[in-house]
């Protein structure tokens, strides 16, 4: 509701907004939460680089679905495209490109992503079972 204008139409940053809530939902889907990765391995997943794709128009009272998946897994980043859907049209897609970084009280730093997350996330490349579908009201 709060997320159209007064014509309805939804607001275009709110794509981004709901890009952030569902990438954080994929991270705790796979056990990696980033509340937990800060407090276990002293590892941050700040946003580096982001784009949507705007296809249909959203209204007030659509019930908008994102799906997640990883779309690459690099050295020290991994990319994540968002694909929004009301019911089954899909109007707008995009990624969120997000850093592997190790945050001290000395430094923030990319490190490279260890063994274990990119088998988590391998999984979900070679497999549909772990997208996450987050419904919200637009
Ligand atoms: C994250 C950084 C400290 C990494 O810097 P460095 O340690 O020097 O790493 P590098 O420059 O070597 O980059 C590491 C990798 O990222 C890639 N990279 C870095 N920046 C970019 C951009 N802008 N686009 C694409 N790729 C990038 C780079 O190519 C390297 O890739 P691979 O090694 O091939 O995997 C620095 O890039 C930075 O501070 N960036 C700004 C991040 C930021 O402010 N984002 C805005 C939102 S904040 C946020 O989202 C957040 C903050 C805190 C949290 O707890 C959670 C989230």
């Amino acid at each position: 509701m709060g997320d159209t204008d007064k014509a309805g139409i939804v607001y275009y940053p709110n794509y981004f907004k709901w890009f952030d809530i569902a990438g954080h939902q994929f991270f705790r889907s796979c056990d990696l939460a980033p509340s937990k990765l800060e407090a276990e391995r002293q590892i941050i997943v700040p946003l580096l680089d982001a784009r949507c794709s705007f296809e249909k128009p959203l209204l007030y009272d659509d019930v908008i679905t994102i799906q997640t998946t990883v779309e690459e897994i690099n050295n020290k980043t991994i990319k994540l495209r968002h694909e929004v859907y009301n019911g089954d049209v899909r109007t707008g897609h995009g990624y969120e490109l997000r850093g592997w970084v190790n945050q001290t009280a000395d430094q923030i730093k990319a490190v490279p992503i260890p063994a274990d997350v990119i088998a988590i996330l391998n999984e979900d490349i070679q497999s549909d079972q772990r997208q996450s579908r987050t419904p919200f009201n637009a």
